[in-house]
């Protein structure tokens, strides 16, 4: 028994042309912060949309808090993917007809989730990040730092084991930038969930315990920073 989050092993992706990992393990303790660095196209994103259960490797496997993603029916996948995985983006990516405090109950009622219930959770995370005044309002009405307060608030509410951020301060000057890592690692400790971060930003990857480097689909080396 591994206290593992993630536990990627020698998966292979390939779009129908472009193979875009050709054999990559890697593997995340529970609590523990990467950063996944590379040039542009080296498959940082495919690994992390692999690793969150979102595009299914054609080679390898990828455990989820101790589960095989391989091994389970599609409804399980999704299960799992809905409770074990939160995910950042480069900008937001909320709901934009749901108020901040829907958006981020959402991933609790697709749970099925008593809604009473999900919407306290959902405002208390708010307020962790530090935008409950705005529970109300929808997404537009507010900034793009505030967007991303509530899509870490949604990514972490339903207690996943791994949060992915891709490029989490790709839309944000440097202030934001800055207070939105440690926002976001102040949560996903808060949360016990590990954080694996895309990036090709260093000052966002010297966040992570461990540097992971790719380069043409493979991992070219590794770097403990802590
Ligand atoms: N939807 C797709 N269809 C076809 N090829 C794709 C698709 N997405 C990515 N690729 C190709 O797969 C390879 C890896 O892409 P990926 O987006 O994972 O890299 P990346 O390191 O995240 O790049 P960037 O830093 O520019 O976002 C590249 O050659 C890319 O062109």
């Amino acid at each position: 028994m591994t206290d593992a989050a993630l536990e990627i092993q020698r998966v292979e992706y390939a779009y129908r042309r472009d193979v875009a990992l050709r054999g990559v393990s890697l593997g995340v303790d529970a609590g523990e912060i990467v950063a996944v660095t590379g040039p542009s196209g080296c498959g940082k994103s495919t690994l992390l949309h692999c690793a969150a259960g979102i595009l299914r490797p054609q080679a390898g496997t990828v455990a989820l808090a101790g589960r095989d993603l391989s091994e389970l029916s599609e409804a399980e996948r999704t299960r799992v993917r809905r409770t074990q995985v939160g995910i950042v983006l480069q900008f937001g990516q909320l709901v934009p007809d749901l108020s901040l405090k829907d958006n981020v109950a959402l991933p609790l009622l697709l749970e099925g989730h008593d809604a009473a219930a999900a919407r306290r959770a959902a405002l208390g995370w708010l307020e962790r990040v530090g935008v409950a005044e705005d529970s109300e309002a929808l997404p537009s009405e507010l900034s793009g730092g505030q967007n991303q307060r509530a899509a870490v608030a949604r990514a972490l509410v339903t207690g996943p084991a791994v949060v992915f951020a891709d490029e989490p301060t790709g839309s944000l000057d440097s202030r934001a930038g800055e207070q939105m890592m440690e926002l976001l690692v102040a949560s996903a400790r808060d949360g016990g969930a590990a954080l694996v971060i895309v990036t090709h930003d260093n000052l966002v990857a010297a966040y992570a315990d461990r540097e992971v480097r790719l380069r043409d689909g493979v991992v070219q080396h590794e770097v403990r920073l802590s």
